[in-house]
């Protein structure tokens, strides 16, 4: 049973103060029923803030009742059965792999078979599931009921591999590796004008390509398509910007090579004796398209809003909301759909004497004035995320995270 069934029984307009210590009381009954091994131990503290762990989170549901009310939630994000993306990014270290997470528990935990991806060079997925997700292939995650996969791309590897190949063999090297990526018809097409000979250094964004390169497979796989809730935990902010403009990038450069491959038709027989290919003019050009077609459809489902959803995922500090504002003006400029904002790690009221606690909330409070003034995110769905006293790890204290963010 989740904890929002239970949480959500308090009456969300007990007032501050006076009714306090009865909400919490009352709460921390209803959790107490529940089964969460490493949340139902003893009260636990974090660090100066010397309020249980419990009593905060109890605290945080009530005061996140409101805004969660006014917006549509996790039914939303539940309705039907076609296939959705939902991207989830932000500053580094604000919490996106765990709301990613969290997420894909959710809806696995709903009956959806979930891939979670993450195209964050520095993974942090393995971690917060508790379980080696390495390998650059799907992993099952233990300790569902419902298909939940994992999936870490090694961008950091693949750039490697991409370097020491163009460095070896030349043209050749940088195409088997781009072949191998999926992107077969580009490695044509390089090969064939021997580009891969002048990159002896990876191009900006190869990692976004690798990441797309993936996201190309989902769509089209007829082996995922089983597959109806996709989530990305996505790179830091300004990785994600470039994986988000790569398909244009892309499409203006394959446009380019199409150009450029016309009139060098001459000297295709040549460059048949080097790749050691027949038909390549011919089949090339047909693989190019289809490559241009696949593409489109990445750009495009980027910006689908019936599929798409690209959730921000902030903290409550003045850095991380200008960083949340630029890149949903960035985003909007990319037409990618945003809706939701999760100010996550969020301080309840201290109860306690503690000055710290005190000013760091109001530092806090003020972070989320500046939200409710910024004409980028005063719009969006606000959901905040409290900081709790314990790391989120594991399949059921992702859950538990789940049930708080995603109501
Ligand atoms: N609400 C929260 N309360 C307490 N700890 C949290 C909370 N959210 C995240 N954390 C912790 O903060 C750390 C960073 O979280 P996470 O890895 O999810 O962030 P991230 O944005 O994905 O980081 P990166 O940009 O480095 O990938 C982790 O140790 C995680 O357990």
């Amino acid at each position: 049973m989740g904890s929002s069934l239970m949480v959500s029984s308090i009456p969300y307009s007990v007032s501050a103060s006076a009714t306090k210590s009865m909400a919490v009381s009352a709460i921390l009954r209803n959790l107490s029923t529940v089964s969460y091994p490493s949340f139902s131990r003893n009260a636990r503290y974090f660090g100066v803030v010397c309020l249980p762990f419990r009593t905060r989170i109890a605290l945080q549901v009530r005061s996140i009742a409101t805004p969660a009310e006014a917006v549509a939630g996790f039914d939303e994000m539940a309705a039907g059965t076609e296939r959705k993306y939902y991207m989830l990014g932000g500053k580094g270290g604000v919490g996106k792999t765990s709301c990613a997470a969290s997420l894909a528990v959710k809806f696995a935990n709903h009956g959806f078979p979930t891939i979670v991806v993450s195209t964050d060079p520095a993974h942090s997925l393995s971690d917060s599931f508790a379980q080696d997700l390495t390998g650059g292939t799907l992993v099952p995650v233990e300790g569902l009921d419902s298909p939940l996969f994992a999936l870490e791309i090694n961008p950091e590897k693949a750039r490697e591999e991409f370097r020491s190949a163009s460095q070896k063999n030349g043209g050749s090297g940088v195409k088997d590796f781009i072949d191998g990526m999926g992107l077969g018809a580009l490695a044509d097409q390089l090969g064939d004008l021997k580009l891969g000979e002048l990159l002896d250094t990876p191009p900006p964004g190869l990692d976004e390509a690798i990441a797309i390169s993936k996201v190309m497979q989902f769509v089209e796989a007829p082996e995922y398509s089983m597959f109806k809730r996709i989530i990305f935990d996505t790179a830091p902010t300004g990785h994600t910007l470039r994986l988000l403009s790569l398909p244009d990038f892309l499409d203006k450069s394959i446009g380019k090579i199409m150009k450029l491959k016309q009139k060098i038709a001459s000297a295709t027989s040549a460059i048949k004796s080097v790749f050691g290919k027949e038909e390549v003019q011919d089949s090339s050009s047909d693989k190019l398209e289809q490559l241009r077609e696949r593409m489109g459809k990445v750009r495009e489902l980027f910006r689908d809003t019936d599929s798409t959803e690209f959730v921000i995922v902030t903290i409550p500090t003045v850095m991380a909301v200008s960083e949340s504002s630029r890149l949903r003006a960035s985003l909007r400029k990319e037409n990618v759909p945003v809706k939701r904002l999760i100010v996550n790690q969020v301080l309840p009221p201290s109860a306690s004497d503690c000055k710290f606690c005190a000013m760091k909330r109001k530092d806090q409070l003020r972070a989320l004035d500046m939200i409710q003034s910024d004409p980028e995110l005063m719009g969006l769905k606000l959901i905040q995320a409290p900081l709790v006293d314990v790391e989120i790890r594991g399949v059921p204290a992702l859950r538990f995270m789940g049930d708080i963010v995603w109501q």
